[in-house]
């Protein structure tokens, strides 16, 4: 029986990663698959990885409609065996419908990857229905940790070195672990207690340096 699988973890936890290696693996058992990303660092129509891998993959507009496109390529002789959905906490609701779709009509399995919750802690369009409707889902076993050594459950958004909770959803980014300047825009995994302090790891470097108040005589 073909499945709905929705592999999350937090910014930096794998999931693209992920994705390639689950595509190499079918591929090379001779099984066909299409690739989708939408909104990916490194440009349109490209799912990358940290660890250096890219693989070329069809962009997801937000009308790009699954069910056609697979209904369409079966019927002019084509082969599809899976699909690998990245960044699909962007997709939107009914992508993620036609998606089940395709699995419950079509029995060709479907491995998504994405982000549960944004910067401020809310669930993504995507996201929120594939926990809704997913046959399994999957939290990544590499754990993103926070700069604590906790377990990072939060995506931070700073923008020039501080936090932010307001602001358009999607801005593409990436994790700021470079130690140099901060970037205009950037991300970094918190545990839920610092996100809620908004405790940053330069932030906390700040209060650890700041001087201690002279006692009172
Ligand atoms: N230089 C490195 N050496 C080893 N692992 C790395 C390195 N850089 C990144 N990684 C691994 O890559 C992971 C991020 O992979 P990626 O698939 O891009 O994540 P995601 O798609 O979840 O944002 C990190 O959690 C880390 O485990
Ligand atoms: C939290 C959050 C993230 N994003 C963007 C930033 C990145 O471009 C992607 C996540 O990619 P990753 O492969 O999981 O690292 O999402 C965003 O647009 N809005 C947010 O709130």
């Amino acid at each position: 029986m073909a499945e709905l699988h929705f592999f999350t973890g937090t910014m930096d936890s794998g999931k693209s990663t992920l994705a390639l290696q689950t595509n190499h693996n079918h591929a090379a058992r001779g099984r066909a698959g299409r690739i989708f990303v939408t909104h990916d660092r490194a440009g349109t129509a490209t799912l990358s990885s940290r660890l250096g891998l890219t693989h070329e993959a069809i962009e997801v507009a937000p009308e790009f409609d699954f069910w056609q496109y697979v209904v369409s390529t079966l019927t002019q002789g084509g082969r599809i065996d899976y699909l690998i959905c990245d960044e699909a906490q962007f997709y939107t609701r009914d992508q993620v419908d036609q998606l089940a779709k395709i699995v419950d009509e079509l029995q060709i399995d479907v491995f998504a990857f994405g982000i549960l919750t944004d910067f401020r802690t809310a669930l993504f369009e995507g996201s929120q229905r594939l926990v809704e409707i997913a046959d399994r889902m999957n939290v990544l076993q590499v754990e993103a940790l926070c700069w604590c050594g906790k377990r990072a459950t939060h995506n931070a958004r700073t923008e020039d070195g501080i936090m932010v909770v307001e602001g358009e959803v999607i801005v593409v980014g990436d994790v700021d672990d470079r130690g140099g300047p901060p970037a205009e825009v950037a991300y970094e995994v918190l545990c839920r207690q610092h996100h809620r302090r908004r405790l940053t790891a330069a932030r906390a470097k700040a209060v650890s340096l700041a001087p201690e108040p002279l006692p009172f005589g």
